[in-house]
């Protein structure tokens, strides 16, 4: 998979050297391009921003600048186009599905905005040509979307054949196909500071374990998320439109 990120502080970015992301990258299974949006700038001051029309605190990104960063990545006479990711809070929810639906594209750009936000025409030049998806990455404010592009990009990266070393566990997350929340995690001692190990872990018995485990995630997904039971509950009684099969 390429990856292409847009920033004023692509040094934001670095933290895609490191760890997971960085090892992807190091094997081929990422190609990763960092771009400073400045360079598509040509005054003195390396204009990125300007006065919001219609009045309004803050500034906005001018269009031109992210035009021709776009031309420059991805040619419109280019043999292929990424699928743009455009963080804002304004933007569709990212959630596992997505992740796993970002992680089968072969080719990702991410625009990351900064001041009140980019001019929305830019969003509209793209999709002209490229998929174009705005994406929030929860219900708070950022100061720009550097922040959600890393985590957007750990997300879908771990999901890649090849990154993570035991692709098994990415079934029991909280999450993923079953809808629930992951169960507990405990190692050794057995015995820690007044706090036990649950005795069915220790049990050998992998039945009761697995039994055990579900009730958990059960259990902490009405606790934590019961949004994620309600929609469970839609599935069953088959208000969401199935026929009660996820
Ligand atoms: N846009 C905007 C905006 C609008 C109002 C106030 C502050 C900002 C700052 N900002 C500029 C770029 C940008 C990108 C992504 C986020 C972002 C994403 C999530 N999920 N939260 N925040 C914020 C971003």
């Amino acid at each position: 998979m390429r990856l292409d990120v847009v920033s004023i502080f692509p040094e934001y970015l670095a933290a895609l050297d490191v760890s997971l992301v960085g090892k992807a990258a190091k094997s081929g299974l990422l190609d990763v391009h960092l771009h400073d949006l400045r360079d598509w700038t040509h005054d003195r001051h390396r204009t990125v921003d300007d006065t919001p029309y219609g009045g309004g605190a803050g500034m906005v990104m001018k269009a031109e600048p992210w035009g021709q960063a776009l031309d420059a990545l991805a040619p419109v006479d280019g043999p292929a186009q990424p699928r743009l990711i455009v963080p804002t809070p304004a933007g569709r929810p990212f959630t596992q599905a997505l992740a796993y639906e970002l992680a089968a594209e072969p080719w990702l750009a991410f625009a990351c905005g900064r001041y009140e936000g980019i001019d929305a025409r830019v969003a509209s030049y793209a999709a002209e040509r490229m998929r174009v998806d705005e994406v929030s990455i929860g219900d708070y404010v950022l100061n720009g979307g550097e922040v959600a592009v890393l985590v957007m990009v750990e997300a879908v990266a771990r999901l890649l054949p090849g990154v993570i070393g035991n692709p098994e566990s990415l079934a029991e997350e909280s999450h993923s196909g079953d809808g629930l929340l992951e169960y507990p995690v405990y190692t050794k001692p057995p015995a820690w500071r007044g706090h036990d190990v649950p005795e069915v872990l220790l049990s050998g018995n992998h039945g009761l374990i697995a039994d055990w485990r579900h009730e958990e995630s059960v259990r902490r997904t009405a606790e934590r998320r019961p949004d994620l039971l309600a929609a469970w509950g839609d599935v069953l009684s088959g208000q969401d439109g199935t026929d009660g099969v996820r």
